[in-house]
């Protein structure tokens, strides 16, 4: 298989009436790799990704799960896929045990194995200390990983994740985020979307950017930043005279914009790890004294912000 990504697909295209929900998208994924769909509600991932998970048929383009086309009328490839939909589907009265025994044996797995994959599927997503309990007595985050669970039973090669931890306590959020990433170091390809910036950063070796149904950008973390030639954030906190030393940090060649206000400067310049240095001795010489540095890098949301002219948050 070699280099083979997992995923590929390519010019994507999905109308709904007068609606092009998602028009010519494309991406691949390879083993291991966890790529992020961030965009705010409506952008098309969901679409996207029902697409790729063979759920929903495509108006244009093609899917190639491990090299093979995949599409909802085939059937093939599913036993690869593992797909995680937003709604919950798992049986209240039943334990965590007993949905995932369950559904292993509905996937097909024999009665040992079914037990096997059960037993260490709820070690990947948390919950075996509470595996027997009627799952109408978990918070609303644990059924979400329970959710997620079922998905995983047959050790799908991609897996896809429809924003799993929208609602979701901040505990069950922290238990998702670190399953996927143990699945993704583990080999699975993954497929994630998320209008969570923060999520999306964390979490993804490579984000698309997707707004209106298009694919605005594609890339790591420092690539979309770079893309659109964001600044760095440096913000002083010190003592002294700070207005002078706003002003002198200002002439320095790679800084963009200098201000200060109450015990702080602030400054937007080209790349703060080279001219961190410069800033600092300069400051100094101007006559404050520097307590605490902080850097900011420009995120996503400022990416999004530049490629769309909108927030990403309504
Ligand atoms: N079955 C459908 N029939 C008609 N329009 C649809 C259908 N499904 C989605 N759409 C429309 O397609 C567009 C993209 O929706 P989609 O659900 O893919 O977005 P999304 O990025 O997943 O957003 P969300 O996070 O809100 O689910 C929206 O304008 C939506 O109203």
């Amino acid at each position: 298989m070699g280099d083979e990504p997992v995923l590929e697909c390519r010019g994507l295209r999905k109308v709904f009436g007068e609606n092009t929900a998602v028009d010519g998208v494309g991406f691949s994924i390879a083993a291991g790799e966890t790529y992020g769909l961030l965009g705010p509600n409506g952008a098309g991932k969901t679409t996207t990704i029902s697409m790729v998970a063979g759920i929903l048929e495509r108006d244009a383009g093609d899917v190639l799960v491990e090299g093979r086309v995949h599409s909802p009328r085939d059937g093939r490839g599913k036993s690869a896929i593992g797909y995680i939909p937003q709604e919950l589907a798992i049986y209240p009265d039943l334990s965590a045990t007993e949905n995932l025994r369950f559904f292993a044996r509905l996937y097909g797995l024999s009665r040992a194995r079914a037990r096997a994959r059960t037993a260490e599927v709820l070690e990947v997503i948390g919950l075996a200390d509470r595996a027997k309990e009627p799952v109408k007595q978990y918070s609303g985050g644990m059924k979400r990983r329970l959710n997620i669970g079922i998905g995983l039973l047959h050790e799908p090669r991609l897996l896809i994740l429809d924003e799993p931890t929208v609602g979701v306590d901040p505990q069950s959020r922290n238990a998702i985020l670190e399953s996927v990433a143990r699945l993704a170091a583990e080999g699975a390809a993954v497929l994630y979307t998320t209008h969570y910036m923060e999520e999306a950063e964390r979490l993804c070796d490579r984000v698309g950017i997707i707004d209106e149904g298009r694919l605005r950008a594609e890339g790591t973390r420092r690539e979309l930043v770079g893309l659109v030639g964001e600044n760095d954030r440096v913000l002083l906190t010190a003592e002294g005279d700070l207005a002078a030393a706003a002003e002198a940090a200002g002439k320095l060649p790679a800084v963009r914009q200098a201000g200060h206000g109450e015990g702080r400067v602030d400054l937007l310049v080209e790349s703060a790890r080279e001219v961190l240095p410069a800033v600092l001795d300069t400051v100094t010489r101007a006559g404050a004294a520097v307590r605490a540095v902080e850097v900011r890098e420009p995120n996503l949301e400022a990416v999004f912000l530049h490629l769309t002219g909108k927030a990403l948050r309504d």
